[in-house]
């Protein structure tokens, strides 16, 4: 990618002058319609104040709507506006509700979409609620008439706010001293298939995949509590397995539990159920919404268990590159909710992965303080203000043979989840988990060794499986597999600046 610049986003040059500025104030309460732009939710000269939250939307516009006016109209209709000017407004802090859109440039090498910068008084929002600050950014402005498409690309969250959320209640550095697992990526698997089997022989994958190496195993996103097995089956012959993996191995060793169900209610008793069992870790999905996601992330923190989130959902409005929500976006909303882990991609699995967007997720989940950088997405600089790191969780389509590149593109700090990876193994799924847990620990020796290990990684593997059988039958298998296909979601890379005009 190198000499390929970046986009450096100026301020619009237009914008309004004292003189329109003191008319549209005289003009303002006049009953009637006036353009958002008249009504104060655009102001280039606007000086971002350090508590403000700010969003950053890539908006196309209908055409023939003025972009800096589709701006106002976002930011506009995500705070206190609607399509008048109301009376009322005379009755509140009108100036300091308002946001004010600030800075409109075009995506490069489009004609038509546009980049929206939105600052948001810290007060619009009510303190620890996603409920809350989500109903606004991603509300009813989405199905706005006037932009034909809206993708919030991403925000920044001032100190001040991210102190009214809890944050991961274990993180990654307490999470590797309970666990007792230390300098590598943490190893699991996601049970397959994912539907279907029966507590017993259920139980029975979670010992043969953690005896044979793995540090946890994992419910599928589907798996609840369906007629083939309720999820008190699930849970005892999972606990069974957890626990005899343990002693024999004398390793600490997990089951993500999945508690996802249709009420709060079924949600409490499966989570009390997995506590009364000794499980160290639960599991949810992210289908159960952001309200769900924080009432359980309270609970995890009480009962002093890891918390699991699965990503279930998110392509279906995050994937696409002018609709929807952007992957980092969420990435920072569950990581202020209070999730120990996330799925974040694996980029050379079999999900939506390009790899500068998936180290800027990364770099999301796992940084105290993330500067700004557009080649990985990351639009803003980031104070985490001390919320302790969520673990992003690499899964979906990978296995043993691509260790070096998982080591290389995803570091040490992820759970590495081989599910069809460990259990389509043709030796068994023990064979299957001492065969990632082989690759693994040679390729992090080597590299630790000062071993070019991308490079040589091929042959790192190859050396390793001639003492380990089960590695050397994971490697013939697997070794072609491979899922190279264009990225959807990728960045924005320009050969120059674009204001808008
Ligand atoms: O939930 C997941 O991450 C996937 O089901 C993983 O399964 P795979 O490793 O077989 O792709
Ligand atoms: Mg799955």
């Amino acid at each position: 990618m190198g000499g390929l610049k970046y986009i450096k986003v100026t301020r619009c040059p237009s914008g309004m002058s004292l003189e329109t500025r003191t008319r549209i104030k005289n003009k303002r309460y006049e009953s009637g319609v006036l353009p958002y732009r008249d009504m104060g939710y655009w102001e280039q000269e606007y000086k971002i104040k350090h508590t403000d939250i700010l969003a950053l939307f890539r908006m196309t516009p209908q055409p023939g709507v003025d972009p800096i006016e589709a701006a106002a109209a976002i930011a506009g209709e995500s705070s206190t506006a609607t399509w008048t000017v109301v009376w009322t407004d005379l009755l509140t802090a009108a100036d300091l509700y308002r946001a004010k859109a600030y800075r409109v440039a075009r995506v490069p090498s489009s004609n038509e979409v546009y980049f929206a910068y939105i600052a948001y008084d810290i007060d619009l929002f009510e303190e620890g609620s996603l409920a809350n600050l989500t109903a606004s950014i991603i509300g009813n402005v989405f199905g706005f008439k006037a932009v034909r498409a809206l993708r919030l690309e991403d925000m920044r969250f001032p100190i001040a706010y991210l102190k009214t959320f809890q944050g991961p209640a274990t993180g990654l550095i307490v999470e590797r001293e309970r666990m007792d697992k230390f300098g590598r990526p943490f190893l699991g698997a996601t049970i397959k298939p994912k539907l279907g089997l029966s507590g017993k022989n259920y139980g029975r994958v979670v010992f043969e995949g953690l005896k044979g190496g793995l540090d946890f195993l994992k419910d599928d996103e589907n798996i609840n509590s369906q007629p083939f097995m309720r999820y008190r089956e699930r849970f005892l012959f999972s606990m069974e397995g957890v626990n005899h993996a343990s002693c024999l191995t004398g390793e600490v060793k997990g089951h993500y539990l999945n508690v996802t169900g249709a009420t709060m209610e079924d949600l409490y008793e499966r989570s009390d159920l997995c506590y009364q069992l000794g499980s160290v870790i639960l599991m949810i999905d992210l289908v159960i919404g952001y309200t769900a996601i924080q009432s359980i992330t309270q609970w995890s923190r009480k009962h002093d268990m890891l918390l699991h989130l699965h990503r279930a959902g998110n392509s279906a409005y995050a994937r696409q590159k002018d609709h929807g929500i952007n992957f980092r976006v969420i990435c920072k909303w569950m990581r202020m909710a209070g999730v120990d882990h996330l799925h974040a991609g694996t980029v050379v699995g079999k999900l939506e992965g390009d790899p500068y967007m998936v180290k800027g997720f990364y770099a999301t989940l796992l940084t105290t303080k993330a500067a700004a950088n557009i080649k990985n997405g990351l639009f803003f600089p980031q104070d985490w203000a001390s919320l302790r790191r969520c673990v992003p969780v690499g899964s979906g389509g990978i296995h043993c043979g691509q260790m070096h590149k998982l080591i290389t593109y995803l570091g040490d700090d992820v759970v590495l989840q081989f599910g069809g990876g460990t259990i389509g193994h043709p030796d068994g799924i023990q064979a299957g988990a001492t065969a990632n847990r082989v690759a693994l620990e040679s390729m992090i020796l080597a590299r630790n060794a000062g071993h070019p290990y991308l490079s040589e990684g091929n042959s790192i593997l190859t050396d390793a499986a001639r003492w380990c059988g089960s590695l050397r039958t994971a490697l013939d298998v697997w070794h072609g597999v491979s899922f190279n296909y264009t990225s959807t979601d990728t960045g924005d890379v320009v050969e120059s600046e674009t204001p808008v005009r």
